[in-house]
């Protein structure tokens, strides 16, 4: 699939503070990255360096104080401009965004695909439980899944809807360490057969590596270094 030129990813300069009873708690600070369409590249960093914090703004739960976060040629974040999330053409796949369990795989898949044809959403359901290796399960309910079944389906969930870009965070953390290591190379593979733009946060330097084209190091707010991983 040839990746949209002009869907680059860019934060320049971004500041995002956070109120609180002590007052304004800058979190993120002078951050910026490119991030080309159809590249994965990952945040790594100890904890409450600020990389979900990243996350949230892209996706527009988090106003952005200073600095510019922009897809292609339409601004999404700035002091002066909030593009609502529902119009970032942004997808998710956050640990708090759990299958729902009333409906099935398949049904999971096609729920941010409700404003078109019933046809249309079957057909693009079917399309990605093949994608995701699943394409036996689209009847099953979630608890009939195993945990990386589970994540396999809400990333079709969340690929299903054709996002410019991908935000996962930490999705692999709910898992045991073999199920872990197994979707890491799965996701990739899945993520660069759909041509899909992502950014993903972990902990995990090993997994940051086997995921993603670039990893962002991020210390107190900043990203401190922006390295390419190179593959054999
Ligand atoms: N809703 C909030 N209100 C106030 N401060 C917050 C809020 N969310 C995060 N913070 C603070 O912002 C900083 C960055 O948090 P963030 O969750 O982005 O870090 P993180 O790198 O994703 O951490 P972790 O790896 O533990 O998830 C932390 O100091 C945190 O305490």
């Amino acid at each position: 699939m040839t990746p949209l030129l002009s869907s680059t990813l860019r934060l320049d300069e971004v500041r995002i503070a956070y109120d609180g009873g002590r007052g304004r708690h800058v979190a993120v600070d002078q951050f910026s990255l490119a991030l080309d369409a159809g590249q994965i590249a990952c945040l790594l960093g100890p904890s409450g360096c600020g990389k979900t914090t990243v996350l949230r703004a892209i996706a527009g739960f988090e106003p952005v104080r200073a600095g510019r976060i922009s897809l292609g040629e339409v601004t999404l974040s700035s002091a002066t401009v909030h593009l609502p999330p529902e119009r970032r053409r942004v997808g998710m796949m956050f640990q708090e965004y759990a299958l729902f369990p009333h409906l099935t795989a398949a049904q999971n898949i096609a729920f941010g695909l409700r404003r078109q044809p019933r046809e249309a959403q079957h057909a693009r359901a079917k399309e990605l439980l093949a994608l995701v290796g699943l394409a036996e399960a689209g009847g099953r309910y979630p608890h009939e899944l195993s945990g990386g079944q589970q994540q396999r389906i809400a990333l079709a969930r969340a690929l299903a809807p054709s996002p410019a870009l991908l935000l996962l965070d930490e999705p692999f953390s709910n898992l045991d360490v073999d199920t872990r290591e197994r979707l890491t190379a799965e996701v990739r593979d899945i993520l660069k057969h759909a041509g899909q733009t992502a950014l993903l946060v972990t902990h995990n330097q090993a997994e940051a590596q086997a995921m993603a084209d670039h990893v962002g190091l991020m210390h107190n707010g900043r990203l401190a270094r922006w390295d390419g991983v190179t593959r054999t």
